[in-house]
């Protein structure tokens, strides 16, 4: 049967790519996403860096393209664990990831958002997130944030950043981080991947 998107990225990734070059992995994706096939990865255009984390969850993984991203950042010690709902996104990850070379820093977790953010204590051992970056399902922005409210994952100062608040759109997760007194939100304006839409990150700091 014929290859997946996925497939022909992580294909695209070992052909192109340096093994253990965490930069060359990211250039391959962008080169494959703008030349080959477009896939739903952040891109190189969406861009935050001020930020400084030591604890990172990123809610789905999709092929890795933003867990190398931010991993290849992060000092030693520092760890990124990613949540993926789709078992084939999550065998595609895992080679991304590791043909970059930072499977060290990395736990990529297969399953549901909802059944993992309660066990972040008691399974890793983490008490709280330095940075939280929503790119998942638009459903499940608003529901997964008060839920890791509610597990006491966030901390005065938790940085939450959102992917596709105007493409595709979280409506009720934007009227949130918005008008909540928890939170000091602000839009960086950027494009869908790879195209000329409108798009752009929300990024809403947890005042406690
Ligand atoms: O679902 C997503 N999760 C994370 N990031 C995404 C992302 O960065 C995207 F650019 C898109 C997107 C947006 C516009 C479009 F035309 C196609 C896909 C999606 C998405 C939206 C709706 C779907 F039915 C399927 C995929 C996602
Ligand atoms: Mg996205």
């Amino acid at each position: 049967t014929r290859s997946t998107r996925p497939q022909r990225l992580l294909k695209a990734v070992q052909k192109n790519a340096t093994r253990g070059d965490p930069q060359s992995v990211i250039s391959a994706i962008d080169h494959f996403c703008r030349h080959s096939e477009w896939a739903m990865n952040i891109g190189d255009e969406k861009v935050v860096n001020e930020l400084n984390p030591e604890k990172v969850l990123e809610l789905g993984t999709y092929c890795g393209y933003s867990t190398v991203r931010i991993a290849r950042l992060l000092p030693p010690g520092a760890r990124l664990i990613t949540l993926e709902f789709n078992g084939d996104y999550a065998a595609i990850a895992r080679q991304v990831i590791a043909w970059a070379g930072l499977e060290d820093k990395v736990q990529l977790v297969e399953g549901a958002s909802e059944d993992w953010i309660p066990r972040m204590k008691e399974h890793f051992g983490i008490e709280t997130f330095d940075l939280v970056f929503l790119d998942h399902w638009k459903d499940r922005y608003l529901p997964d944030t008060k839920l890791m409210e509610d597990c006491g994952l966030l901390r005065k100062g938790t940085v939450l950043l959102a992917d596709n608040v105007i493409c595709p759109g979280v409506p009720d997760y934007l009227q949130y981080v918005r008008n909540s007194l928890s939170y000091k939100s602000c839009y960086f304006k950027s494009h869908l991947e790879y195209t000329k839409a409108e798009d752009g990150l929300e990024k809403s700091v947890f005042l406690g």
